[in-house]
Formats: C-alpha cells, sequence, structure tokens
C-alpha cells in the first residue's frame, strides 16, 4: 500500500443527482479526498461553479475574506459563470495566481490576461484585491515580489498553517497537464521538491513560455481545499495515471496534491474519466501515492 494511503472508501451516490451524478469520497491519512463525477462538460463546469461559492460563502462567514488562487491553460475558461453566480462577496474576494507565466499582462500566455477576459472584468472587485505578477521583471524577482506581498497579507485574511508557516488558502482551483505538472511545478524538476519558499520562479519550463512563477507543493498542501480540474478528452489518460498508477518518485506531481489536514476533489467529466476503473471504486480505491 502506498504510504499515506488509507481504504475503505465510502461511495455516496445521489447528492444533488442532477449535478453530481456520482460522487467517490476517497479518506486518507492526509486529507478528505473525493472525485466528483459529471456527466458533461457544462454539467462539471456548474459543479465546479457551486463548490467555489460554497467556498466563498464558508471563508466569509468564518473570517470575512475569501482567497481564491487560480491557475492557467483550460481554467480560466469555466470561470465566467461565477460572475453570475449568486453568492460571492465580490468586495472581500481575494484572487490569486498559483503560478503565471513571466509576460506582459497583455499578451496571450498572460494567466492574468485569461482570468480578466473570463471574470475579473465581470465583477465588481477592487483592483488591490487582484494579486497579478509585476510585469517587466526578472523571473527571480518577480517571484521575490510576489512572495513578499503574499507575506505582506495579515493573518486575518490569510491565516498561516501550524506546521511551517505557510498561506493557507481558502481554495486553489489546478488544472492538470498532460504530463502531470500542476501549477508550473513539472515532473522530476527541483522546484516540485521545494519543501520551502511560497514561490519560486522557473526560468526553463518545459511547456513555453519557459519563465513562470510557482506557489510551491507545501503553500498548495496547505490550502483548505484544493480542486483539481481536468475536463475533456484530452485528459483521460494523465487522470487515470494520477488517480490508478502509482508513480516513480517525481515523476507525477499530481499526486504530490494532497491538501494536509483539507479537502482535495478532483473535477472530471465523463470524457476525462472514460479510462478509470469506476467499477472497483466502490470495492475500496486507494488514491495512488508518489513521493518525490
Ligand atoms: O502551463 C500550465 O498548464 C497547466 C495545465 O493546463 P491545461 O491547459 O492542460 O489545463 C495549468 O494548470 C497551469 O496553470 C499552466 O500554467
Amino acid at each position: 500500500m502506498a504510504s499515506g494511503t488509507v481504504a475503505p472508501v465510502s461511495v455516496s451516490k445521489g447528492a444533488g443527482v442532477d449535478l453530481i451524478p456520482h460522487q467517490f469520497q476517497y479518506h486518507t491519512t492526509e486529507t478528505d479526498a473525493s472525485v466528483l463525477l459529471y456527466v458533461t462538460p457544462e454539467k462539471a463546469q456548474a459543479g465546479l461553479t457551486k463548490l467555489v461559492v460554497e467556498a466563498a460563502q464558508a471563508a466569509v462567514k468564518a473570517k470575512g475574506a475569501f482567497t481564491l488562487v487560480l491557475s492557467g491553460g483550460s481554467l480560466p475558461a469555466l470561470l465566467g459563470p461565477l460572475a453570475s453566480a449568486k453568492g460571492i462577496d465580490w468586495s472581500k474576494t481575494h484572487i490569486f495566481f498559483v503560478d503565471e507565466r513571466n509576460v506582459p499582462h497583455t499578451c496571450p500566455d498572460s494567466t492574468f490576461k485569461a482570468v480578466q477576459e473570463a471574470l475579473l472584468s465581470q465583477v465588481p472587485i477592487p483592483a488591490s484585491q487582484v494579486y497579478a505578477i509585476a510585469e517587466g521583471l526578472p523571473v527571480e524577482q518577480a517571484a521575490t515580489q510576489y512572495e513578499g506581498r503574499l507575506i505582506s497579507i495579515p493573518a486575518s485574511a490569510l491565516p498561516r498553517s501550524a506546521d511551517g508557516g505557510f498561506p493557507v488558502f481558502d481554495l486553489i482551483l489546478l488544472g492538470v497537464g498532460p504530463d502531470g505538472h500542476v501549477a508550473s511545478l513539472f515532473p522530476n524538476r527541483p522546484e516540485t521538491a521545494a519543501t520551502q519558499g511560497w514561490v519560486l520562479p522557473v526560468k526553463d519550463s518545459p511547456k513555453p513560455p519557459p519563465e513562470r512563477i510557482t506557489m510551491t507543493m507545501p503553500v498548495i498542501n496547505a490550502a483548505k481545499e484544493v480542486a483539481v480540474v481536468a475536463l475533456g478528452e484530452s485528459k483521460r489518460e494523465i487522470v487515470q495515471r494520477v488517480l490508478e498508477v502509482q508513480a516513480l518518485p517525481g515523476a507525477l506531481p499530481a499526486q504530490l496534491v494532497r491538501p494536509k489536514g483539507g479537502k482535495l476533489k478532483w473535477v472530471l467529466d465523463v470524457a476525462s474519466a472514460e479510462l478509470l476503473d469506476v467499477a472497483s471504486w466502490g470495492e475500496g480505491k486507494e488514491f495512488p501515492r508518489s513521493s518525490f
């Protein structure tokens, strides 16, 4: 058995059958993990919207602020419905980027640009609450500056973890690349193995553009909730590898995502879940857990 994994699994079907046709709970020693499997990408998008609204409401009720961390790639295009969703107080919402490309905000590669167009331009969020990467800096400085901005946020809005003093974001939305990378934490790279630091520079990313900044795995794993969103046929192979095949150390960053004491959710649709051995899930499925 992989270290840190504990069966059994309780399968709960029918929690909001329309939006969540199948919800599979995985309980591990570190995190409360589940897979939300939707029949269509549209229903998955609606499920993602609901998940964000619920996290926002809980965070504002608990501490008067909601910290939401976003990824790039295919994720921003799914965020549009949040603009009209009821229940998010944008004046109390703070937006961060789990990783960002070191490019101008006008560049098509900029995650900030994609999120701005899909969501932020549609909602009344104060500009000071959107934590974009600084433009035009060498990537090391961009990472240091981003980390410094996070450190300056009071613990009342962004608490620190008891274990290591990492920021505890309310919700981090991740994508997963075909090689299993999350954020800009790529397989077999030193940034992925980092156990210290909040934000690191990436100078030669295997996926273009080469310069990026990224939050570290300990920051991701300090979050209250992490949702990995993987929709469509192009994700089916990596979803199966991450959820069902224990990788060699360092080979699959997505298998390192285990928010300590927080919740982990995988948001899938039928196309991305097609290669999963769903029939065996009710018999005590374990999440594979590789190390770096
Ligand atoms: O480069 C990146 O890739 C991942 C995955 O993107 P996807 O398009 O395959 O969904 C993304 O999560 C990350 O933020 C981004 O910088």
